[in-house]
């Protein structure tokens, strides 16, 4: 059996860690009998909080800063203090100390401001959402909000709009495959955007706005491309002073601000259309919900209206924060869902007969179908645990607590950091394995094949990626249910089939070529790839040759 030294570190050809990072502290628990240590006494990565920030404003900002996290924590145990910009930061893995960072976290909790969008909303002088805010001013929006996409009687609502998507996608996609001959080889990440942007304005707005169209409309072509412009500015300014570059009209910020615009102006349009519609249901003396144009509620803007306890101007702050945080979240993963499954033969099958058995019985009813296949919940799950796209959950406690022996003081920035902890040997059995089914209940593991000792056995703090408490967020419901149709109707539409039908996924960067979802009879495979044919080719000739 290969043993994995406690300081060395295994990648996958993507860069991506295999073995897990260690605590580097032997003896955990002696140190915790110890009297609390000083927080000066927390080991520091040494370098100064500006080249922190520099170093992550590379290309691939998620894969530096994973293993910038992941080599720190194994130089220097499982927790460590970092500047970042001017602030101090302590960055925590161990799940029992992340539990300590969020039962301090007080009635407000509160994480680091996004500073690109907060001055974009001063200088414009618009009102700030839910993810911006802080203190009783965020509760009091955020329970409304919690009301509209987080309660089970919302997700009823919008799991029908979801699935209305998500079976135009797949049935797109076969198109595709049938008119290039039964096989198609795709990046799949452009077209999950587009799915991810019409399943959010779907769900958010009650419409559909075109994006499988050949030829969509040019509103909303100017809005996938004001949200793409936006979410790319987002991340170098993240480490520029936003408040400096507006005072030089740097294009970087112009650019920045003028996306938002148009996001904004589209949010203002619905809210508008929306408005007039209310009004007219009103004047003929109807009540209650917005119709939307299939029918149904008018979207969560509708619903806001309708009620009318927030103003329109904080519905339309909202609406657009929905917006913008729902679309990359979801696209990143679900490509990198479809890469596991494509690349894992074996679960691949085991998901699509379960999602098969269950899709025959529940008569095309999308809640059933998914309550009858946990293991799609499972996938997304272990997606997210390998490739968590929020990278750490933040809190400022608000009590001195202690973590790992060390004193932290009230107020301070800690950060629980998800990528080691997903792929922590400490927390989970074989933590470079996807393996759905360890997410599983124990009672429904039967079907998933998930091994004894694994988790679900009581210990807490493992599945973070969608933050915890009352800040979890807020479109969690939307991104689950939204990443689990997709699959359940990707998984099910190349089932059975005589021939063999292939959808390739092809990620940049990703050295493979991943052949997936072929025939229902052979089910998923593993192509050899450009870069793995030469490396053979160039093997075959040292033989050959010497
Ligand atoms: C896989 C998809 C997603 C992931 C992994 C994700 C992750 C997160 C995380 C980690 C937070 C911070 C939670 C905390 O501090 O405890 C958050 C907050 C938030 N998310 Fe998501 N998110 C996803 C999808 C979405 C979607 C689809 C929407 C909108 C429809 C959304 C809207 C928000 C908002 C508005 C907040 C701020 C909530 C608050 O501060 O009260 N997210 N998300």
């Amino acid at each position: 059996m290969l043993s994995v030294p406690a300081r060395l570190c295994v990648r996958d050809a993507r860069g991506f860690a295999l073995s897990a990072p260690r605590p580097a502290s032997g003896d955990l628990g002696k140190r915790r009998a110890e009297r609390p240590r000083s927080f000066e006494e927390i080991p520091h990565t040494g370098s100064s909080g500006w080249v922190n920030l520099l170093r992550f404003w590379k290309e691939d900002r998620f894969r530096s800063l994973h293993n910038h996290m992941e080599q720190t924590f194994n130089a220097l145990g499982p927790i460590y203090r970092e500047r970042l910009g001017s602030q101090e930061s302590v960055n925590i893995m161990l799940p029992a100390d992340i539990g300590e960072m969020f039962r301090s976290e007080g009635l407000h909790p509160r994480r680091m401001t996004l500073q690109p969008w907060a001055t974009h909303r001063e200088t414009r002088k618009h009102s700030k959402g839910i993810f911006l805010k802080n203190g009783a001013e965020w509760r009091a929006d955020r329970l409304l909000l919690n009301r509209e996409v987080m309660m089970s009687s919302s997700v009823r609502r919008f799991l029908p709009l979801l699935d209305q998507v998500a079976q135009d996608f797949c049935a797109l996609l076969r198109r595709r495959v049938g008119s290039s001959g039964h096989s198609l080889t795709l990046d799949p990440s452009p077209d999950l955007f587009r799915f991810a942007l019409e399943a959010s304005c779907h769900v958010l707005y009650g419409e559909r706005i075109g994006l499988f169209s050949s030829s969509p409309s040019l509103e909303s072509q100017r809005f996938i491309w004001a949200v793409e412009r936006m979410l790319a500015t987002t991340q170098p300014l993240l480490y520029l002073p936003s408040g400096l570059l507006l005072r030089l009209h740097a294009p970087l910020w112009t650019k920045h601000a003028t996306a938002w615009d148009h996001i904004f102006s589209h949010a203002e349009a619905r809210i508008q259309k929306g408005y007039q519609r209310l009004q007219s249901r009103k004047s003929s003396g109807e009540s209650g919900q917005l119709p939307g144009n299939h029918g149904h509620s008018g979207g969560v803007l509708g619903q806001l209206m309708a009620r009318g306890q927030l103003s329109l101007e904080l519905i339309k702050a909202n609406i657009t924060e929905l917006m913008a945080g729902g679309v990359d979240t979801t696209a990143v993963p679900l490509q990198f869902a479809l890469y596991e499954l494509a690349r894992n033969p074996a679960v691949q099958e085991t998901v699509r007969r379960q999602v098969r058995e269950s899709w025959a019985q529940a008569g095309g009813d999308p809640l059933k179908a998914l309550q009858g296949a946990p293991l799609l919940k499972g996938t997304v799950k272990e997606t997210l645990r390998l490739y968590p796209v929020g990278i750490t959950v933040q809190r400022y406690p608000v009590k001195d607590i202690v973590l790992q022996n060390y004193h932290i003081p009230a107020g301070t920035l800690v950060q629980a950091c998800l990528y080691p902890l997903g792929r922590s040997r400490e927390v989970f059995q074989d933590p470079h394995l996807f393996e759905p089914a360890r997410w599983l209940k124990p009672a429904s593991r039967d079907t998933g094949g998930a091994r004894e000792g694994d988790v679900g056995v009581g210990v807490g703090f493992r599945s973070l990626a969608f933050g915890f408490g009352a800040r979890q967020c807020v479109g969690r419901r939307i991104a689950e249910n939204e990443m689990q149709l997709l699959l359940l109707h990707v998984s099910e539409s190349w089932w059975g089939g005589d021939r063999a039908i292939g959808l390739y996924i092809q990620i940049p960067g990703v050295t493979e070529t991943v052949k997936g979802f072929a025939s229902g009879v052979n089910g998923l495979g593993v192509a050899v790839g450009l870069r793995r044919i030469l490396v053979m080719v160039k093997m075959m000739l040292h033989f050959l040759c010497f």
